[in-house]
């Protein structure tokens, strides 16, 4: 593996598990922290709702008490209904969120300080004593004049058969809340409370109440939750809703708008599972509705007089996630940056530290003197490879010195041994005492010249030449003039071919061979003459025998024209006959074939 995978693989990898350790950790982490800061938002929109709630409600019972004290010790005359007008109107204007104050008295006189409950028009009064069949009168009333004019004319009105005057008999002699219920003409519910008015004998003189629209809990509640997606609700302690804060979950069925749903039988799935969570009492939950997990915190708000509310706050918990995800995702993302930026540095570092060894390396592979002494002096920052890069320098050039001086020395050893081998074939090939052509080359010669003459079909001579009675001059002169006579005539022989490829030779003793190649009779006997002149000529004295006063030659042709079937030992034994004839016929003489010669 390369060095530069080395260092850097062990490193990315260490770096990636880290970073997948960190990101683990704060995601880990960051999930926890949000699911318990989502679980104290939670309880915070409850207390919110338990506080608005308690807010809207305690003037209820506020009102109802002061007016029932005030009537019951005297303070104000229940019989005098047109007097109270001046308090109940004042009242109403301190306590904008209250759809009526009323007094009513046993003989079923009525007066109310009154507003619509979707208005935000100033309050009127509604009375039914001023017409004789108890109308009721909505009055708008000026300073001068207490009731003031009439400004609506509604049915006759008995107020002892309305549900708050006859759940106040019912509580006598504790507050009562009369049931949600809606207002007559509007498409809204309300909540009423009211309380018996007594003299000091304890004799009921009348009721007095008060009452609240619930449209305005549910727009603080779709504001308390509209930036988390999520849903508030207050259902009474039954289960039956008072107030959403989503129009997708609706406080009445579609069917009966008069009729509140609870929440076990509503259409959302949500509100029905958190209606069996409501019967279980569990006030905290994690809710999987349809593949998506909501958080559910719900509060018993207490009202007092025996009744209680469900503060309910269901929000997805992906609104608390998902700022957690976002920021671990930007944590992460930070991270990965720096992995990538790490491993860029690493990579340069890496190339630094290993492109140099490699390239030594590499080098010294190649077997590359001449790279490895042009290493650069310095190509790296790191001091040791700097070391390693100037040794293998310094190690090449002795390297390369130490073969140069080897290489010149073999050169010089080769030159030599390729003289002594020249010489040494030459001597193989030299009569060592004629210096002319030995047997051995004789052989040689006369068989490539035998296969060329097969060859080319061309005539090839030889003649045996033999010194006569040299036996006697040896004997007479010694064997030292005897070796001086052989060369002067081995020289002379070989003096007088002039064509390439004739060839003489000492064949042994005292007897010459002579190749001719492309020769035929007439020309063998005219070379063979001319060499037994040249002996002639060089005048070699002797007078140890009486036949000849000079060293003489007799010679032997032969001639042949071969084909495969002929043999070298033929041509040979031939010429050696005539070598023995020409002997035979008194030596100085050259014999061929012919008859005569
Ligand atoms: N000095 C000397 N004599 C040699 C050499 N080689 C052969 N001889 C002699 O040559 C002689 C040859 O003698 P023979 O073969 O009897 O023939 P010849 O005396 O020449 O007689 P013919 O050939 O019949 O004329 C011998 O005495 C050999 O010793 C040599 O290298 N040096």
């Amino acid at each position: 593996m390369p060095l530069r995978l080395v260092i850097i693989i062990p490193f990315t990898l260490l770096f990636t598990l880290a970073t997948a350790i960190i990101s683990g950790i704060l995601l880990y982490n960051n999930h926890a922290a949000s699911r318990e800061a989502a679980q104290q938002s939670m309880v915070q929109y409850t207390d919110s709702m338990a506080d608005y709630v308690s807010g809207l409600v305690a003037p209820l019972h506020q009102i109802v008490r002061v007016n029932r004290d005030a009537l019951s010790n005297g303070s104000l005359d229940i019989h005098r209904p047109a007097s109270l007008a001046a308090p109940l109107l004042r009242q109403m204007r301190l306590y904008k969120h209250l759809t009526f104050i009323s007094v009513a008295s046993t003989d079923g006189r009525y007066i109310a300080s009154a507003r619509d409950p979707d208005s935000q028009q100033p309050p009127h009064l509604a009375v039914n004593f001023i017409s004789s069949n108890a109308e009721l009168g909505a009055h708008r009333p000026t300073e001068q004049d207490l009731i003031g004019q009439r400004i609506t004319q509604l049915p006759p009105y008995d107020p002892r058969q309305r549900p708050f005057y006859i759940s106040a008999i019912h509580a006598h002699p504790d507050i009562s809340w009369g049931n949600i219920s809606r207002y007559i003409g509007f498409p809204v519910f309300g909540l009423g409370v009211s309380a018996t008015i007594t003299n000091e004998e304890g004799e009921i003189l009348g009721v007095s109440a008060t009452g609240m629209a619930l449209t305005q809990i549910s727009d603080f509640l779709a504001s308390l939750v509209a930036e988390d997606r999520g849903y508030a609700f207050i259902a009474e302690s039954d289960g039956t809703l008072v107030a959403t804060s989503a129009p997708d979950m609706p406080l009445t069925s579609a069917e009966d708008d008069t009729h509140r749903l609870k929440l076990s039988a509503h259409p959302s799935p949500l509100l029905q599972t958190i209606g069996k969570l409501t019967q279980q009492q569990q006030i905290s939950e994690s809710i999987d509705i349809s593949g998506e997990l909501y958080l559910l915190n719900l509060q018993k708000l207490e009202l007092g007089f025996g009744n209680s509310w469900w503060l309910g706050v269901v929000i997805p918990e992906q609104t608390f996630t998902s700022a957690v995800i976002q920021s671990t995702y930007r944590a992460v993302t930070l991270i990965v940056l720096m992995l990538v930026l790490i491993t860029l540095v690493g990579f340069y570092l890496a190339h630094s530290i290993a492109s140099p060894i490699s390239k030594i390396a590499s080098l010294a592979q190649s077997g590359s003197l001449s790279g490895l002494q042009s290493l650069p002096q310095k190509n790296t920052l790191i001091r040791e490879v700097t070391y390693l890069s100037d040794t293998v320098r310094s190690l090449a050039s002795e390297l390369q010195k130490a073969i140069t001086e080897l290489e010149s020395r073999v050169k010089k050893r080769t030159a030599a041994l390729r003289k002594a081998n020249l010489k040494l074939k030459k001597q193989s090939r030299q009569d060592g005492l004629t210096g002319i052509a030995n047997r051995r080359t004789f052989d040689e010669t006369i068989d490539q010249e035998w296969k060329r003459a097969v060859r080319h079909r061309h005539p090839l001579s030889m003649i045996i030449a033999d010194i006569d009675y040299f036996k006697s001059f040896n004997d007479h002169y010694g064997h030292q003039k005897g070796d001086d006579a052989l060369k002067a005539v081995a020289k002379a022989l070989d003096q007088q071919p002039q064509r390439p490829g004739e060839t003489v030779c000492r064949y042994g003793g005292e007897e010459f061979a002579v190749i001719l190649p492309q020769t035929d009779e007439q020309g063998a006997t005219e070379m063979a003459e001319k060499m037994r002149q040249a002996i002639i000529d060089l005048n070699l004295e002797r007078d140890d025998i009486d036949e000849h006063d000079r060293v003489t030659l007799s010679l032997g042709i032969a001639t042949i024209i071969p084909d495969n079937n002929d043999k070298v030992s033929t041509l040979f034994k031939q010429a050696d006959r005539r070598l023995y004839q020409a002997k035979e016929a008194g030596r100085n003489r050259t014999k061929t074939g012919k008859k005569d010669s």
